[in-house]
């Protein structure tokens, strides 16, 4: 075998030997992962893996995010190619502490937004079926374990409002209209499950709220969140 196929070998026998506890949180923008993550990470022991979003904003010069806001058409196949590397990447880094806690997935990035994009006739269909064998192929060929999905369950109207009072210059754009679209395929994805499989259990957790009692309902559930075993 390869020095890549040991590489991942091991990987997954060192997550295996140390029962690594891997959580993804997913959700809507601005719906509150990040917050999420900062909790846990300034109140416990765990590595966190947010979206390489700055790569997405800088890659060789172009603001690849921002020009997919602007012309979906164009420049979606060429974000979600990069986006499903950069995501695959960050599912292979080296866990550096017994939880890790990743913002969103490679599986999203899929079922989500790919899926936005082609169902709102923004993607050719040759470029959704690539895109679509290469999923298959990384996550047939390459193990991607994750032992838990927090889904932050909002309202698009919540989100619009967040996102509207954080103003991210690339999102300035973005209509309440594709926040209902994106909320619906996270409800499909992970309450329904009529659309795509999921790669672990899914912890449902109300959103809506204000920041100080998120606070609480992160601390209400950080037991089943961040129970240390290998599922
Ligand atoms: N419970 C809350 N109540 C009010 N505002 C919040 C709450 N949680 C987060 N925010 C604010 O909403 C904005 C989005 O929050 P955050 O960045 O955590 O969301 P996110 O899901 O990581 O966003 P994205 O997916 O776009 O990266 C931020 O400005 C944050 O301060
Ligand atoms: N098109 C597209 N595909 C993705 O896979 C994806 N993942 C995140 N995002 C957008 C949402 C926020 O604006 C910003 C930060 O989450 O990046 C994505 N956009």
């Amino acid at each position: 075998i390869d020095s890549s196929q040991r590489r991942r070998r091991a990987l997954y026998l060192c997550n295996l030997y140390f029962s690594i506890r891997i959580i993804c949180v997913e959700g809507n923008i601005a719906s509150g992962k990040t917050t999420c993550l900062d909790y846990f990470s300034n109140t416990s022991n765990i590595q966190v893996l947010t979206e390489p979003e700055q790569l997405w904003r800088t890659l060789e010069g172009l603001k690849l995010l921002h020009l997919m806001y602007q012309d979906p058409q164009r420049w979606g196949i060429s974000l979600q190619t990069y986006i499903q590397l950069t995501m695959l990447d960050k599912h292979l880094s080296a866990t550096t502490a017994p939880v890790t806690m990743m913002e969103r997935s490679i599986f999203s990035a899929k079922h989500i937004f790919v899926e936005n994009l082609y169902r709102s006739g923004k993607m050719l269909e040759v470029d959704y079926i690539i895109l679509n064998e290469w999923f298959d192929w990384i996550t047939t060929n390459v193990s991607l374990p994750v032992n838990l999905i927090v889904y932050l369950q909002t309202s698009p109207q919540t989100c619009y409002e967040r996102l509207k009072q954080r103003c991210r210059e690339e999102e300035m754009v973005i209509p309440l209209e594709y926040l209902e679209f994106i909320h619906q395929l996270h409800e499909d994805w992970l309450i329904k499950g009529t659309s795509a499989p999921v790669p672990a259990p899914v912890l449902v957790i109300p959103a809506d709220y204000d920041l100080q009692k998120m606070l609480h309902k992160y601390e209400e559930h950080r037991e089943k969140i961040l129970a240390a075993t290998n599922s």
